[in-house]
């Protein structure tokens, strides 16, 4: 399979110093990568970066062979990464359609309004609520598909189970896993374990800014002590 994302030698972080410490990792294009990690190892420093919304001290970020290291993030967007942000950010005083019909919906993109309806009835049922009287749950379906309609080739998912009540948890992967069928590819950022093992092919464990090991999932969900070592769960 070609790569979709290559990332090489990446250093991020923050005027109190590095976080990405010279992170490699590919993508897969048609795959699902989860991005695990103990609290604090850089995961969504990592989103950022990528996003454009982080400018890296150094690196490689290559989407389809094409450099985005240092493009701002409306360049990554256009290029074709979209992202759902950790806290969802749906705007609250606007309504579901509103919310969607300003996501800027490419108009060559294989995304509608209509058919981010049809993958998630349940905003097309509240197409006229406002964001803040939406449910959790809902609000991270009408961000994921915010991020639908601008045609990404590639999603960077940031914890979309931050928040939601198991049940809950459950439609939301229903959602992602219709999207994994399609032939997304995606990068999860996930600390529940369940989710990343539902969805994605492969898991990525990040610690202090660096990949410190990647497999199939079903390899790494089968080594308990592993991922004991790697992550501190049971
Ligand atoms: N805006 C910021 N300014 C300064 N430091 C930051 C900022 N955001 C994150 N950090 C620091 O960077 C490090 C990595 O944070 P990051 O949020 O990327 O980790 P994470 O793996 O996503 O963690 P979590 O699972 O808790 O979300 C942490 O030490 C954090 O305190």
């Amino acid at each position: 399979m070609t790569d979709l994302l290559t990332v090489s030698g990446l250093h991020a972080g923050y005027a109190g110093g590095t976080v990405l410490d010279g992170l490699d990792l590919t993508v897969p294009a048609g795959s699902v990568v989860a991005l695990l990690g103990r609290n604090g190892a850089g995961k969504t420093t990592f989103v950022h970066t990528v996003m454009g919304m982080l400018r890296p001290y150094s690196g490689s970020v290559r989407l389809a062979g094409r450099e985005l290291a240092g493009a701002p993030a409306h360049a990554v967007a256009r290029s074709g990464v979209a992202i759902v942000p950790q806290g969802r950010r749906v705007f609250a005083p606007l309504t579901v359609e509103e919310n969607l019909r300003i996501a800027a919906p490419r108009r060559d993109g294989p995304w509608t309004v209509e058919r981010v309806y049809e993958l998630m009835p349940r905003l097309a049922e509240r197409r006229a609520n406002r964001g803040d009287q939406l449910s959790g749950g809902e609000q991270q379906m009408l961000a994921i598909g915010r991020a639908l309609l601008r045609g990404p080739r590639l999603l960077l998912l940031d914890e979309p189970s931050d928040g939601l009540a198991p049940a809950v948890v459950d439609q939301v992967a229903e959602v992602l896993e219709r999207l994994r069928d399609d032939g997304i590819s995606a990068v999860l950022v996930e600390q529940d374990l369940h989710l990343a093992f539902r969805l994605a092919d492969e898991v990525v464990v990040m610690s202090k800014g660096r990949i410190v090991h990647r497999g199939p999932t079903a390899e790494f969900r089968s080594d308990r002590r592993r991922a004991h070592a790697l992550l501190g769960v049971a």
